[in-house]
């Protein structure tokens, strides 16, 4: 990754006390340093798990070792603003593997331009990606071009999509969200998805600046 919003510059007095922050304590360590390795293997097996046809015995297998694994992080449970899934900024998609693994290339208050490879996960029918994984990355930077043009923390009001065109699988995509437009607290955001020359799908978004306090 190239270029990272700079959310640690957030002032601390623009601090939200809803239950969206504008700052949240990002981090580069926490999980340690293979952390973002360990978010790459379970976007690995999500994908494997998409394409595979498992043996009875071999799903038997793997039910017992994830029931292992689970059992591990039980006891490491921690809240939202301290999960390093959603606060390394460091990863892809701030290691939050809700979110389709996009890489950011700029990001600033003039837009952000990211790069993404939806893979086997990301399936929605005959080779094409899901029309809501679309929607979720347009939705996470959208909100993250509003945030850096008005430099506070946004929600979204509407996210309009059109597919212009099928999004393929294993092919790297160019994403563009940049705002439009502010009237008040109203924040109008687009967004472009592209291969190559071809325009996959195209955003219209309505983000709404959030009240001091307002959740
Ligand atoms: C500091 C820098 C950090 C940078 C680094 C950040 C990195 C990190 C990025 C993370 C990015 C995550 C991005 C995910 C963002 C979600 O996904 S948020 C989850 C999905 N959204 C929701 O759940 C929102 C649910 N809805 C609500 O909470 C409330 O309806 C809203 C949207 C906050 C608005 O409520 P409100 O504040 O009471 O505002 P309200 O007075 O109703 O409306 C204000 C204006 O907007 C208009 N409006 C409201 N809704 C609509 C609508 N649907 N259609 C048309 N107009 C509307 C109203 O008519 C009104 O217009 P005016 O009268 O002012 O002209």
């Amino acid at each position: 990754m190239s270029a990272q919003p700079d959310v640690e510059s957030s002032s601390a007095s623009d601090a939200h006390e809803g239950g969206f922050r504008p700052t949240f304590d990002v981090s580069t360590e926490r999980g340690g340093p293979n952390y973002g390795k360990f978010v790459g293997q379970v976007r690995e097996f999500m994908d494997r798990v998409r394409a595979a046809l498992p043996s009875a015995e071999l799903t038997d297998e793997l039910l017992a070792d994830l029931k292992s694994m689970n059992a591990k992080l039980v006891d490491f449970e921690t809240d939202e603003w301290t999960s390093p899934s959603g606060t390394r900024i460091d990863l892809p998609a701030r290691g939050n593997i809700t979110l389709p693994p996009y890489d950011i290339v700029d990001a600033g208050p003039d837009g952000v331009d990211a790069t993404i490879t939806f893979t086997r996960f990301n399936l929605g029918g005959n080779g094409a990606a899901h029309g809501g994984f679309v929607a979720l990355l347009f939705d996470d930077l959208g909100g993250m071009a509003a945030a850096l043009n008005i430099e506070g923390i946004c929600r979204t009001a509407y996210l309009k999509i059109d597919y212009r065109s099928l999004t393929p699988l294993n092919s790297e995509l160019a994403v563009r969200c940049w705002v439009d437009r502010v009237e008040g607290r109203k924040v109008y955001v687009r967004g472009t998805l592209h291969e190559g020359d071809r325009l996959c799908a195209e955003m219209d978004a309505l983000f709404i600046k959030l009240k001091p306090g307002q959740p």
